[in-house]
This record gives structure tokens, C-alpha cells and sequence, in this order.
């Protein structure tokens, strides 16, 4: 049999075995074409950014490796995203960073951001199809040290107010011209390495920095700000913590964001959807892996993720989660990485939209916790992954391992001559 018609003949013997269980996988099917995952454009060039290219990565993070192939431009970063765009199937969208601007070889310090500086990112996703979401960037400048929006220096807080306010306004430009919202996500890592003292006024001067970045409404923005457990360097206080950031964003209407690196190692942020979105509208995601720290691991399919995936379609939350990756490995091919972790948070959902949830649910009502318990296990051994392949066909995008030799003609023809 030719391998598109054994994909199909796999797709109908997985779709009448679904039925079985009362799951319908055209169903699913479509939820999952309208998924649309924020690529991080971070994954390609290890968080370097435009502005200092030369300069070292700070603010507690670290992309650890050295493989070669590495995006140095614009158009580089560009073609490494149209290559991953071409392996997943669905549209997409794509996450920037403050210091991947278009600064046209000029110093355009952080404070001084404009529109302007990703009018060429807004033309390029249009002619792409992509939307694109924003983050300020606190990190990897003179004026970071350990602190920014929080530093006990007026100077350097207002520094970084006025490049958030800009960060705010240039996704506002990218939501208005795109016709839809643009997420922006704030994420400062400020913190000290050692015991500090006066945690509350650190917290009290970041309070204020937000209030005062928040003060303007921007129509075309979803804006969320992300928490952080600690970064390396800075390990024994962040001053945005969980509970400061869940707290602001509960008060002010703003989205949480839940990076699954940035909680304590055995706490899962599953379990923490049903209870936030009982307060906030949306949440932003940042999907990760952490491996012992907030490592940015490339994302598999593990349980963190599937379960997140499951509280979220049990929750019916589709609607109101907004799905952003965020890892960065510079020790495998790049592009390689890039496609492995998109592809397990679209399995992931996918898994998720095809538990059936009607009968786990009429089991738990009934409190028959033994035959809950058995056919998530059997869920497990369904045959899912024909459903994902069939997915990847009707996409005409590389089905199975197929992706595997596409990412290594393109290292071959482009980021190996790099
Ligand atoms: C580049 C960073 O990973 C990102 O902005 C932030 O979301 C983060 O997770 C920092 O640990
Ligand atoms: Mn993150």
C-alpha cells in the first residue's frame, strides 16, 4: 500500500476505535487545526537579539551548547521560522522579543523603541500568514544588573518603565495592523543571589513600576506578566514571585503568565489553570522543560505537558489559553529543536481532545474511581498517534520521522554553511 493511503487506512481503524469509547476524531481533528501555537523567535539564535549581538545573555537565563548553525540576522532567524512553520501543520504565530528589532546596524537603546524598529517583522508575518505577540526585555543590558523595574534607583526603574510602555505600545501596533490582539508578556528577573532584607520594598517599587506601566490601556494588547521561581545568580530572592504576580494580575485584569521552568521542581502547573481562570480571563502559557532548574529544555511529550494539555481541554478553556513555547537548546540542531517541541505540545492537545471525557466524567460523578482510573490507562494505548499522523498529511506537512530528513537537507543546504 502507498504510505499516504496506509496513513488513511491507519486514520479510519483509529477513528472507529475512538468511537468506540465515544470520542469523535474529526472532532478533534478540527480543534487541533485551530490551535495556534506563539513561536519563541528566541530558539533560533540562543536569545541573542539584534541589538548586542557580541554581548554575553544575562538576567538569570542560559542557553547552554554550541551547535553550529546558529541564526546571525534578521533574515536568517526569518528563513529558520518559514522552515519550522513548513514542518507543523495548522497557522501559527510568532513571539518577539524587544532586541529583535530592525535596528538597521543603528544603537537604538531600550528606552527608545519604536514601532518603527518591527514595522519589517509586521510586513514579513503578514506575507506569511503569521501573528505575532511581543515581550519587553529586561535582560542582557548595562542598566539589568540584578534588578530593573524593582531597583532601588528611581533612574533605572524609570529606564525600564519607559521600555515596557514602548513594548506595549509596538504589540499595540502589531494587534492593530494584524486585526487581532497581540499577547504582551512582561517578565522581569529581578532578584539577589544571597538572603535579602527588605523583600517588600523591592516588591513595592516593582508594584509601582507596574502601576505605572499599566496605567495606559492599549485596545489591541493582551498583556500578561510571568512569574519566576529564581534565576541562576540569583537564587535567593525574586521579587516576582507567584503569588506577587497572581495577586497583580487578579487585581488589575491583566493574564498570568505559567512557564512550566518557573515553579518549585515537583510542582506541575496543571493544576493550577481551574483555579486562575476562575478569576482572570486568560492565561498566557509557556510551554517548557525544565530539568531540575528552569534549564528551557526542549519540550517533549512528557506528563507535564499532556496534563496540562487535559486540564485545559477538560476545562474547556480552549478559548481562553493563550499557547506560547519557550526553551532554547543550543547543543542539538537548533531547527531540530524548534520542530520537536511545537510537534509535542500540538500531541499533547490532541491526546487531550481525544480522552473521552463524557464517560470519565459520568465515572467520577458516580465515584466508580476504579474504572476512572482504568481507562485513562487504556487512553494511553489508544491509537492516537494514528490520528496525529493523519493530521500531518492532511497538512501536507512531514508525516512521522519524514521531518527528520527535511531537518537535515536544510542543515546541509543552510544552517550547516552558516
Ligand atoms: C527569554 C525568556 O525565557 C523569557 O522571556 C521568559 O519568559 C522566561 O521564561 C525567563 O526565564
Ligand atoms: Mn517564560
Amino acid at each position: 500500500m502507498k504510505k499516504d493511503a496506509q496513513i488513511e487506512a491507519n486514520y479510519q481503524v483509529a477513528k472507529e476505535k475512538y468511537a468506540s469509547v465515544g470520542v469523535d476524531t474529526d472532532k478533534a481533528l478540527n480543534q487541533l487545526q485551530n490551535i495556534s501555537l506563539s513561536l519563541h523567535c528566541w530558539q533560533t539564535d540562543d536569545v541573542t537579539g539584534f541589538e548586542n549581538a557580541g554581548g554575553s545573555l544575562t538576567g538569570g537565563i542560559q542557553a547552554t551548547g554550541n551547535y553550529p548553525g546558529k541564526a546571525r540576522t534578521i533574515a536568517e532567524v526569518r528563513q529558520d521560522i518559514e522552515k519550522v512553520k513548513s514542518l507543523l501543520g495548522g497557522d501559527h504565530r510568532l513571539s518577539l522579543h524587544a532586541i529583535y528589532g530592525d535596528f538597521g546596524g543603528q544603537k537604538v537603546d531600550r528606552d527608545q523603541i519604536e514601532p518603527k524598529h518591527f514595522q519589517s517583522w509586521i510586513d514579513w508575518a503578514k506575507a506569511n500568514s503569521m501573528k505575532l505577540d511581543f515581550n519587553s526585555s529586561s535582560f542582557s543590558h548595562p542598566k539589568s544588573g540584578d534588578q530593573s523595574l524593582s531597583h532601588r534607583d528611581k533612574g533605572i526603574r524609570d529606564f525600564w518603565i519607559e521600555h515596557t510602555i514602548r513594548s506595549r505600545r509596538i504589540a499595540d501596533e502589531m494587534g492593530k495592523q494584524q486585526g487581532d490582539k497581540a499577547c504582551h508578556n512582561l517578565w522581569v528577573h529581578d532578584g539577589m543571589k544571597d538572603v535579602a532584607v527588605d523583600r517588600l520594598l523591592y516588591r513595592q517599587n516593582l508594584k509601582d513600576s507596574l502601576d505605572k506601566i499599566f496605567a495606559n490601556k492599549f485596545e489591541n494588547v493582551k498583556d500578561a506578566v510571568e512569574c519566576k521561581l529564581f534565576g541562576t545568580g540569583l537564587e535567593s530572592f525574586t521579587v516576582g514571585s507567584h503569588e506577587f504576580y497572581m495577586g497583580y494580575a487578579v487585581q488589575n485584569g491583566l493574564m498570568a503568565t505559567l512557564d512550566l521552568g518557573h515553579f518549585h521542581p515537583t510542582e506541575e502547573i496543571y493544576d493550577k489553570i481551574s483555579s486562575l481562570l476562575l478569576y482572570t480571563d486568560e492565561l498566557l502559557l509557556h510551554v517548557s522543560r525544565p530539568v531540575r532548574w528552569d534549564s528551557d529544555h526542549v519540550v517533549i511529550l512528557n506528563e507535564s505537558v499532556t496534563m496540562l494539555a487535559q486540564e485545559i481541554i477538560r476545562a474547556n478553556a480552549l478559548g481562553r489559553v493563550n499557547i506560547g513555547l519557550d526553551y532554547f537548546d543550543a547543543s542539538i540542531n537548533r531547527i531540530g529543536a524548534y520542530v520537536v517541541g511545537a510537534r509535542a505540545t500540538q500531541k499533547a492537545f490532541l491526546m487531550a481532545m481525544l480522552e473521552p471525557i463524557a464517560k470519565l466524567r459520568e465515572y467520577e460523578a458516580n465515584e466508580q474511581y476504579f474504572q476512572r482510573l482504568a481507562l485513562l490507562e487504556e487512553c494511553k494505548a489508544l491509537p492516537w498517534a494514528d490520528v496525529f499522523d493523519y493530521f500531518c498529511l492532511k497538512n501536507n506537512v512531514a508525516v512521522g520521522v519524514d521531518f527528520i530528513s527535511e531537518i537535515e537537507a536544510y542543515e546541509k543546504e543552510v544552517t550547516g554553511k552558516r
